[in-house]
């Protein structure tokens, strides 16, 4: 049985053909929680449905842009998701708490060790955290793809053994799910595998990544050490077998690699928010890619270019102008430039805060 679980609902499996929340398949999720609560089982959910729900509460004659018309149907949408949650859980004596957050609390150190104290703090008091993106204020460029990279991000900042996607399909197929010669492929290597060779960018009804985004969330959570299922949320004790049994499940399994530090964590997910660059010659990037666990010295650094706080992240560029990598400045621009021909000049980026891409 996991210890730690973040589960990802997603908008399809709460709802309804007709477009309505489905409350009966709501409670046999908050069922299978609260068992395996019972157990000692720690669960972090992650739940779309917002929009979904607020589409059937709200009338309105003439269509708006779609940023206005996701804004107006989650902000209604979320109170009714997670009233119902909050009564679900109430039949069972479980208290949940709504987290909301957008890509931009995982930019920042800070910010996102305050999302991580408040997810352990409810964790601590028995309430199951609800967390969902504050699609109200997240639009365009500061969005999450989708919940699917939501929910890669929350189970590891948490460190949760496993990460159940949940879904309308068993998993992955190696083709259309509906067509009668695809056959759902039950275990992905979470190394070296490219799924765009099978998987369609289609999506269901209510859904918005599909299921590529799901199969890459999957690979770069399992690499970091997390068992990742991708399972099909609509059949019955889903949750409960995947959690005890997930051989037992028709489904997709991503073989965990090695854990990463915690601080490693943060900044293969935080790489996108990096604004300056460092250019290293090709000496010191065989350097960071050998055995040895090396920093980044000042000698390798051919150019820098943007300005930068001691605590920036900084993107690591190789001769080739290729991202081989995310570092934590340890100083800041100022200081890099006036030591710039100084080798032994302690290193720009220690190997404890440099995150390589392989
Ligand atoms: N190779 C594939 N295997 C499984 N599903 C696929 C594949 N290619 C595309 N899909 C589609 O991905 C959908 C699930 O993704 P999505 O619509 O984002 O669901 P959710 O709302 O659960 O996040 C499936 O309903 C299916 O139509
Ligand atoms: N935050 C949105 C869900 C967006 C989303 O990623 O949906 P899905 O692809 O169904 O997981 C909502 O609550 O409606």
């Amino acid at each position: 049985m996991y210890k730690s679980i973040t589960i990802k609902i997603g908008s399809n499996v709460l709802t309804r053909p007709d477009g309505k929340l489905d409350v009966e398949r709501m409670a046999h999720i908050t069922d299978q929680i609260a068992f395996l609560h019972k157990k000692g089982v720690k669960v972090i959910l992650v739940s779309s449905g917002a929009v979904a729900a607020g589409r059937s509460l709200v009338n309105y004659k003439q269509r708006k842009d779609p940023v206005s018309e996701r804004q107006l149907l989650s902000s209604v949408g979320q109170v009714k998701l997670v009233t119902n949650y909050a009564s679900l859980f109430d039949m069972h004596k479980m208290s949940c708490a709504q987290v909301l957050v957008t890509k931009e609390d995982f930019r920042t150190r800070e910010h996102y060790l305050n999302m991580k104290n408040c997810i352990s703090v409810l964790l601590d008091n028995q309430i199951v955290p609800i967390i969902n993106e504050n699609d109200a204020v997240s639009v365009t460029a500061l969005m999450f793809t989708d919940n699917d990279e939501l929910a890669g991000l929350v189970a590891s900042m948490m460190n949760t053994e496993a990460l159940f996607i949940l879904t309308n399909v068993d998993g992955i197929f190696n083709g259309n799910p509906n067509s009668p010669d695809s056959q759902l492929v039950e275990e992905i290597d979470s190394e070296n595998v490219d799924l765009t060779g099978y998987v369609t960018t289609q999506k269901s009804n209510f859904g918005r990544g599909g299921m590529l985004t799901k199969g890459r969330v999957a690979q770069s959570t399992a690499a970091g050490g997390i068992s990742v299922h991708i399972a099909n949320g609509t059949n019955e004790n889903v949750i409960t077998s995947l959690a005890s049994d997930a051989a037992s499940v028709r489904h997709t399994r991503f073989l965990p690699g090695t854990p990463r530090p915690a601080v490693k964590k943060w900044m293969a997910y935080s790489a996108g928010f990096a604004n300056s660059e460092v250019h290293i010659n090709e000496g010191a990037r065989q350097a960071l890619f050998s055995a040895k666990a090396t920093s980044l010295l000042l000698a390798g650094v051919t150019k820098m270019e943007g300005e930068f706080k001691k605590g920036d992240l900084l993107k690591i560029i190789d001769s080739n102008n290729k991202v081989v990598g995310i570092g934590k400045a340890q100083y800041d621009r100022k200081k890099a430039d006036e030591h710039k021909n100084d080798a032994k000049y302690k290193p720009l980026v220690h190997y404890d805060y440099l995150y390589l891409f392989s």
